[in-house]
């Protein structure tokens, strides 16, 4: 791949695109790509309501800082005036004395003012981004797999942080801003045309003129910003999909072409910002340029009402002051609104995600699922991911309280999803899923998954100590409790080896660990949750003999008194199942216990032959 040159960004996407065909990170980056919104009332609206709990610690603030702030900095420039006129001209040391305090007194308060307002809306900004940030955490943490499915992590991430730090601005300094520059703008305008009608107006008429140029620009550059935070957020994403990637990367030896991709990613992120920030530089002096007409016109036309003595000297330079005030609320108000623009982008996509819908929700009036006792059946249910894609066809399968149930077919004939809808992470389309009679659309969630436990064959271990990811299955279990479950599944004797034992510590996943301990892990897991249903998906799939009979044992006193579906590859584990299910395409084709189906000879008879010939041609 080239290291591009002239308009990097397509280039190195193309070239990116066509290299690796994956879907996942065009969806990313496009998700991220909405960086600019129009205005939108209602949206303002709705971040609004976020500062409703503060209006009690806001209002004071408001009304302090506008108040108090404008008019120190609006009554500066007055007594200057005096000062020249009355106090200087005059040879009057007293007058000049106290104007020279008053203007002291006048900064002071200014700057105790500011220190105040810097101080507390940040404080209240700060507030204002956790609270969202914590409705936007627990509402994800509530929708269903079908969100996820069609997200990668990386773009939940970017929401949860980027978006809503980048309406930082907005919450800490943006609204009190645009209140306090109104007011002062409005008082300089009267303060001008009061002082000197004529030249007042002289002044004010190349304020469009102003804007026009500081707008163009501002739009320039807001839109060089805009690419800088696109090309970052694809780095972002890039960077968290090499790092959980990185073991298959090197497995595969792909580290030089991901290097490469980065830095052709990092060339393109330098040269739009450069492009963003040689813009941002010129912004400056571009501006000063067109104040200083305003400044020709104050001095020209300003010196030609001296000399008809329509204005003193003092009033000349309080204009000047005024001025240079002017100049400053109407760039912040300009800032201002592109800062407004992004904040919409990066709001709506936060109200994108907080107005999603759990697809899994429950009904209004959900039943709690009593103590089960652990019957399941499968009422003719058809289920597809996608439309048109059945993945189901119309499968029945009953399961009684107790009784072990392995699903066996091929890759992709559906068993896992007979086991995402048993946990109802998917509902399906036609039929119902029965748990000791109730339709389990019909009763909450938490009453249904906390009697139904999974282990899944690449058990999730989160980062923190062994014994709390033991005490994830029941979060008030005690350690007598937890070494109890340990025991009975043979995972004691390796934690107790571990440097801290139930208190050592590991990273998320578990990387420490191996493949088989974390099996016992999450096995000490369930059997602490202690599910009336428990699900093991392919739980012994990949591991050596001696940790299997471990775990074969394990098993034994995990599923004793439960009913269990298991998704096995080796056959050699479920022969005793009290039923084997074979399903394929999304049907079930054969349904027995072990001695039937292979009496049988039918598909599962073909595939015991099959793993048995696999293994022992390896042996
Ligand atoms: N999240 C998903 N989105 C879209 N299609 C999916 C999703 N998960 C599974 N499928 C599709 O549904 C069908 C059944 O998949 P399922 O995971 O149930 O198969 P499986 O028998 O468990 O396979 P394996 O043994 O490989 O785990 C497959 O065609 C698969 O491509």
């Amino acid at each position: 791949m080239s290291r591009p040159k002239e308009h990097p960004e397509e280039q190195g996407h193309a070239a990116r695109a066509g290299q690796s065909g994956k879907t996942s990170e065009r969806f990313v980056y496009q998700d991220d790509d909405k960086m600019e919104k129009s205005f939108d009332w209602g949206q303002l609206k709705r971040m609004g309501a976020y500062l409703k709990p503060y209006r009690r610690q806001l209002l004071p603030i408001i009304l302090a800082t506008m108040i108090l702030g404008t008019f120190s900095k609006l009554a500066i420039p007055y007594l200057i005036s005096l000062a020249i006129d009355k106090a200087l001209f005059n040879g009057d040391g007293n007058l000049l004395m106290i104007l020279a305090s008053t203007m002291l007194a006048l900064y002071l308060l200014q700057y105790f003012v500011n220190r105040y307002r810097i101080r507390y809306i940040n404080v209240i900004g700060q507030k204002v981004l956790f609270d969202l940030r914590y409705s936007l955490f627990s509402h994800i943490q509530q929708l269903s797999f079908r969100f996820f499915d069609k997200r990668p992590a990386g773009s939940v991430l970017v929401r949860i942080t980027n978006d809503v730090n980048s309406l930082q601005d907005l919450f800490t300094n943006g609204v009190v801003n645009l209140l306090i520059d109104c007011m002062q703008l409005i008082g300089i305008v009267i303060i001008l045309l009061s002082l000197s009608p004529k030249l007042g107006l002289a002044i004010i008429v190349t304020v469009p003129l102003m804007f026009i140029v500081s707008g163009s620009l501002r739009k320039r550059i807001r839109h060089a910003w805009q690419d800088v935070r696109m090309k970052q957020s694809r780095i972002n994403a890039h960077v968290a999909e090499c790092i959980q990637g990185i073991r298959v990367t090197q497995a595969f030896t792909q580290e030089k072409e991901n290097i490469k991709y980065f830095d052709d990613m990092n060339t393109i992120n330098k040269n739009s910002w450069d492009r963003a920030s040689a813009l941002n530089q010129a912004f400056g002096p571009i501006i000063e340029l067109t104040g200083a007409i305003g400044t020709c016109i104050l001095f020209w036309y300003g010196a030609n009402l001296i000399e008809h003595k329509e204005l003193t000297i003092g009033m000349l330079v309080a204009f000047a002051n005024y001025i240079g005030n002017f100049w400053e609320p109407i760039n912040r108000l300009g800032q201002m609104y592109n800062q407004m623009l992004v904040a919409m982008a990066s709001s709506e996509r936060i109200f994108e995600f907080l107005d999603e819908k759990a697809t899994v929700a429950e009904k209004d009036k959900p039943e709690t699922l009593p103590d089960i006792k652990g019957d399941v059946r499968f009422d003719n249910i058809v289920f597809e991911y996608e439309k048109g894609r059945p993945a189901l066809k119309g499968i029945s399968l009953e399961a009684k309280a107790g009784e072990s149930i392995a699903l066996v077919g091929h890759t992709g004939s559906g068993k896992s999803t007979i086991i995402n809808l048993l946990c109802r992470f998917y509902d399906p389309v036609e039929g119902r899923v029965l748990v000791d009679g109730y339709d389990i659309r019909d009763v909450t969630l938490q009453s249904l998954r906390s009697q139904v436990g999974i282990v899944l064959q690449d058990t999730f271990i989160f980062s923190g100590s062994i014994r709390d990811n033991i005490r994830f299955g029941r979060l008030e279990a005690t350690n007598e409790e937890i070494e109890a479950a340990a025991k009975a599944v043979h995972a004691h004797d390796f934690i107790v080896k571990l440097p801290d034992g139930y208190d050592t510590q590991v990273e998320e996943r578990g990387n420490m660990l191996s493949m088989g301990q974390r099996q016992l892990l999450s096995f000490a897991r369930a059997l602490l949750a202690n599910p009336r249903v428990l699900i093991l998906d392919e739980a012994t799939a990949s591991i050596d003999t001696e940790t299997e009979q471990k775990i074969q044992q394990a098993l034994k006193t995990l599923l004793i008194g439960r009913t269990s579906f298991m998704i096995a590859h080796r056959l050699s584990t479920i022969r005793g199942a009290d039923k084997i299910v074979v399903l394929d395409h999304g049907n079930i084709m054969e349904e027995g216990t072990h001695d039937e189906l292979m009496r049988h000879g039918g598909i599962y008879h073909g595939l015991v032959e099959a793993q048995y010939k696999f293994l022992s041609e390896a042996v």
